[in-house]
């Protein structure tokens, strides 16, 4: 899918940033787990400084109660979509569920044209007209664009482990993946009942899933995805099953990954499969126990990462600092 303009009446600039003032940021949905790990991320941010941050269930309260990393006097405030727009932040970040971004987006899109919007749900991931913001695959379309969707957070992980083979495929791609129970959100359900889930692995959407559609749409090619949730609180494990239109020795996947990837601070080649225990908490992913069948026509690849970060918070940390011409990490921890 190529990243489209910006429609016509999003052109207005941004207004002027000096080269060490702060940049504000309103956040909608602060109450969930991405919108946590955004607050953590911006309070300790050389740059961004929140705006606001708006939930309904906390009206009211002081941010700093839930989130000790932040040392402000902000309280948690119950904004709708039009005043969320008139705040005059610099960006908006939406973290809301699937199906709430487009009040918000319009509102902007009416009020503050060139406010920054970063949706972390679905909504815009099929939409030309914004820009998708998977660094690693999207940065040389990064530049100036202000209507940013970010990817989901398996959708993620899939990319990362197809996108050096993509193309020397054969045919379908079959991902099965296993995430922890943060991917479901705050809303109780099965999926992130920890009673449910002990003890347990909790296959749903087994077609269909719209991180199957996201990554075929991206890759043009189709992939077959099979989601699971488990017990751990954090992290996907991403097991790709790839074949390939001629055979292939190691030496050469694992050289097409590191020619992807090698100078990628935030994503990791490593020699072992990645365990998802070793990748909760962090910032990159990780891609590797490349496995090839006796014919070499068949490759498995494991890709690993936070849900809550490289597949949600962290990346739009990445599209942010994009967006404000700041270094991509700029305020991401090593
Ligand atoms: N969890 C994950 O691993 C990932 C999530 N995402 C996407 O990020 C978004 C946020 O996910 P996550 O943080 O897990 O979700 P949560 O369920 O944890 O949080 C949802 C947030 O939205 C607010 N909210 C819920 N319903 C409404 C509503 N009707 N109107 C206004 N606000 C509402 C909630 O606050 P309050 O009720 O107080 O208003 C809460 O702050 C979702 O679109 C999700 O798909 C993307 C990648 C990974
Ligand atoms: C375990 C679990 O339920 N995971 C979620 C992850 C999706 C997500 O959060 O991403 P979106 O932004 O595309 O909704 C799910 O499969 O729906």
């Amino acid at each position: 899918m190529a990243d489209g303009a910006p429609p016509p009446r999003l052109q207005t600039r941004p207004r002027s940033l000096g080269v060490t003032a702060k940049i504000s940021l309103g956040l909608v949905g602060a109450r969930g787990h991405v919108g946590a790990e955004l607050i953590r991320l911006v309070a300790a941010h050389p740059r961004f400084e929140l705006a606001f941050v708006s939930s309904r269930e906390r009206d009211g309260q002081r941010l700093a109660d839930h989130e000790p990393s932040y040392a402000g006097d902000l309280r948690y405030t119950n904004l709708d979509a039009e005043a969320a727009a008139g705040q005059g932040a610099d960006a908006l970040v939406l973290a809301l569920p699937n199906a709430m971004a487009a009040p918000f987006v319009a509102q902007v899109d009416a009020r503050a044209p060139a406010t920054v919007v970063v949706d972390l749900s679905a909504d815009y991931r099929f939409d030309d007209g914004w820009h998708y913001g998977l660094p690693e695959l999207t940065r040389a379309d990064a530049a100036g664009k202000r209507r940013i969707s970010n990817p989901g957070c398996y959708a993620t992980a899939m990319q990362v482990a197809i996108a050096p083979m993509h193309d020397v495929l054969a045919g379908p791609v079959q991902c099965f993946g296993v995430s922890g129970y943060s991917g479901a959100g705050t809303s109780p359900s099965d999926k992130n009942d920890p009673d449910k889930l002990r003890d347990n692995l909790m296959p749903y959407s087994l077609t269909g899933h719209v991180h199957e559609r996201e990554v075929t749409r991206r890759l043009g090619l189709p992939v077959e995805f099979m989601p699971h949730v488990a017990a751990h609180f954090r992290g996907i494990t991403l097991t790709a099953n790839l074949h390939l239109s001629r055979p292939f020795d190691l030496d050469e996947v694992r050289g097409r990954y590191y020619a992807a990837y090698g100078a990628e601070p935030l994503v990791e080649v490593t020699g072992d499969t990645p365990w998802v225990s070793r990748i909760a908490g962090r910032h990159h992913a990780e891609v590797g126990g490349f496995t090839l069948a006796a014919d070499g026509r068949r490759l498995v690849v494991v890709s690993t990462l936070d849900n809550l970060l490289k597949g949600a918070a962290t990346q739009a940390l990445q599209n942010l600092n994009l967006a404000f011409g700041l270094p991509e990490t700029m305020g991401i921890p090593a």
